[in-house]
């Protein structure tokens, strides 16, 4: 039996894959702690792991010089909390997710000569693990092709994106095609905290579309929650069935339970739709400073499996024409289906597992 740390910045996009190596690591008999900040409150209630530790982090803004030092002191701060973690939890290697939460805890881990691997969730690598690479073992990617992977002399090693327990648990779930005058399953969501556009747009949308389509919907949306009630009322206005809420627990089911969903390109986001292959619009987050949801994207679209969206050209009108062509074209959407699981890893998991069991072993 080992020990790890999983280090990962407390939101959904870091912690779910963090979680779901976590699960696999533990079946294997193995003693997991996560350290983390403080956010994990509102998604990590059922984090499997012995001990939770929240450590100090900061984010440097270069624009505010004031405020570039404060987040170096907390750093640093967080660097002296984390080498008292680690020099009592002793793990054999560490696991850091990304994000800037991940760097005192991963940076404490290198001074303390303990193995670190690096994950890296989505087609671009992150601003947090770009800094960290020069003090890991190996780097292990979600997608072959990774912009600013190159360039850290570090071996990496493909794993894909690790998808929780819950959704593994419905992989292979038959995709339902769609059949004339049968119920359509719609799912809109935008991430771990869902999107004020998609509240925007989507509702209004669908309201376009023909009477003939509309009674045929049955549509589960996230929204934020100030937005829950505005949404409500356009979709009793325009009588179609939804359930809304601001996060659903039980989202990996809905995803295997739809027939097109419509949601940005966060990592975890593109990988549970390649592992349940299901079709996607998919609609990035736009202004984020390296692209990385686009970039997500691109691949699944490039696979057959989504069709890309970029939100600057997005309007009610020309989402309902598109919903119109596609769920008017069964086939379509059954082969983007399919398309959609040949870009899925659904063993990244596993193959994250060896990875950090060999880097322990000093095998890697
Ligand atoms: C705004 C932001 O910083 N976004 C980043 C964040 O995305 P963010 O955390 O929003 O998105 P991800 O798609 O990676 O993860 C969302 C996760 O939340 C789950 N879910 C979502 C809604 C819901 O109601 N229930 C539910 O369980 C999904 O199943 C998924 O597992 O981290 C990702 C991974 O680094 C990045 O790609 C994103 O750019």
């Amino acid at each position: 039996m080992s020990t790890f740390a999983l280090m990962a910045g407390g939101t959904g996009g870091h912690l779910f894959p963090a979680m779901a190596l976590a699960q696999e690591l533990r079946r294997r008999g193995h003693d997991i702690h996560l350290v983390t900040d403080e956010r994990i409150a509102a998604y990590g209630a059922d984090f499997p792991a012995s001990a939770i530790h929240i450590v100090p982090a900061a984010t440097p803004s270069i624009r505010n010089p004031l405020k570039f030092a404060q987040a170096g002191f907390t750093i640093l701060g967080g660097v002296g909390t984390a080498l008292g973690i680690l020099r009592k939890v002793r793990p054999d290697a560490v696991v850091g997710f990304g994000g800037y939460p991940c760097f005192p805890p991963f940076l404490a881990a290198s001074l303390l000569r303990i193995p670190g691997i690096l994950h890296e969730q989505n087609a671009v690598m992150g601003r947090a693990n770009r800094a960290l690479a020069r003090f890991a073992s190996v780097l292990a990617l979600s997608f072959a092709e990774t912009i600013h992977a190159e360039g850290f002399g570090l071996p990496k090693v493909v794993t894909g994106n690790p998808v929780r327990d819950r959704v593994r648990a419905v992989a292979g779930t038959p995709y339902r095609g769609l059949s004339d005058n049968a119920p359509i399953a719609l799912l809109v969501f935008g991430g771990s905290q869902g999107a004020r556009a998609f509240s925007d747009i989507v509702p209004v949308a669908i309201a376009l579309l023909d009477e003939s389509l509309r009674r045929r919907l049955d549509v589960t949306q996230q929204c934020r929650e100030e937005d829950l009630d505005r949404v409500a009322e356009i979709y009793r206005g325009a009588r179609v069935n939804v359930d809304l809420a601001r996060f659903f627990t039980d989202l990996p089911e809905r995803i295997a339970a739809s027939h097109l969903v419509i949601g940005r390109a966060g990592a975890s986001t593109v990988a549970e739709l390649g592992v349940l292959g299901r079709p996607a619009i998919l609609v990035p987050l736009p202004g984020s400073l390296d692209q990385d949801q686009r970039a997500n994207a691109m691949v699944m679209e490039k696979g057959g499996g989504a069709w890309l969206c970029e939100q600057a050209t997005l309007s009610p009108q020309s989402l309902a024409t598109q919903l119109n062509d596609l769920l008017l074209a069964p086939d379509r959407l059954a082969r983007a289906a399919e398309a959609a699981q040949s870009v899925g890893v659904p063993d990244a998991v596993e193959r994250l597992a060896d990875l950090v069991e060999q880097t322990a072993k000093g095998q890697s």
